[in-house]
């Protein structure tokens, strides 16, 4: 028995258009709820969401039983962190600040096993291989895995046709937010250098062939962005639509 068949890259490779939204509130009830919602993608954010390895866990646990694919932003792109959320079953991988080609390539590397990465082995004992019963996991893992890494600084920007060609790189995630900040422009993602930058970067990803990934809040921007070549598109996140909710529920209130 192989390792689960990542939909998500399936349709990616495609060309196929995959909204999502980012969980950031650690909760296994807020996954269950945000998977059954209808999107194609939930991603756990651990980046800037209070999320450990058990709330992770708990929330793919939570997934597990709905339509959506769950993916996983870690930290930072570090291989101790990549190795544990593979091992809970995370096909999926999105890595913040990605900067350098060796940078790209380091984070590649730690998401495949040996002969095309040098990912630990332990699988066997974990969620990844259903705690045993997948018997072929490890043979079959690498090509499971979607790695995204994000490019969110000028000096990503600028290497971004290294960062895009790197081998085991499957896609490039724009964050705007953090891109906007580093080139001068904290908070200003509609500045003309920034757009013009975030052109480039999906020019190149097409160039490279590679998917584009990136997320907005403002469901105006949704068809353009699918028009400028985004497949992995983010439409916004949990606490943001639980905030918005409650206030206009309150507002309704006698
Ligand atoms: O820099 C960005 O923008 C991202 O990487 C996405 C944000 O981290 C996410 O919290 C949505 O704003």
């Amino acid at each position: 028995m192989p390792a689960p068949i990542n939909a998500l890259k399936s349709a990616l490779e495609k060309g196929d258009v995959q909204s999502g939204v980012w969980l950031t509130m650690a909760n296994g009830a807020v996954a269950e709820i945000a998977g059954k919602a209808g999107f194609d993608w939930c991603l756990i954010d651990a980046e800037h969401g209070p999320n450990t390895l058990t709330s992770i866990a708990a929330q793919l646990q939570a997934l597990a039983g709905t339509p959506a694919h769950a993916a996983v932003r870690v930290p930072m792109g570090e291989g101790w962190m990549l190795k544990q959320v593979l091992d809970l079953g995370v096909q999926t991988i999105v890595v913040p600040m990605v900067n350098t080609p060796e940078q790209a390539a380091q984070v590649a590397a730690a998401v495949r096993y040996p002969g095309a990465g040098s990912r630990g082995m332990g699988a066997v004992l974990a969620r990844a291989s259903g705690y045993g019963e997948i018997v072929d996991y490890v043979s079959s893992a690498n090509d499971q895995i979607f790695l995204f890494v994000q490019i969110e600084s000028a000096e990503a920007v600028a290497n971004v046709d290294a960062i895009a060609a790197t081998p085991g790189v499957d896609g490039v995630f724009v964050g705007p937010a953090d891109l906007s900040a580093d080139m001068g422009f904290v908070g200003q993602y509609d500045a003309p250098e920034v757009l013009a930058a975030i052109d480039h970067v999906y020019a190149r990803a097409k160039v490279a062939g590679k998917a584009i990934g990136t997320i907005v809040f403002d469901e105006s921007d949704f068809q353009s962005q699918i028009d400028r070549g985004v497949t992995f598109l983010g439409v916004g996140g949990d606490s943001f639509v639980l905030h918005t909710g409650l206030k206009a529920l309150a507002a309704k209130a006698p």
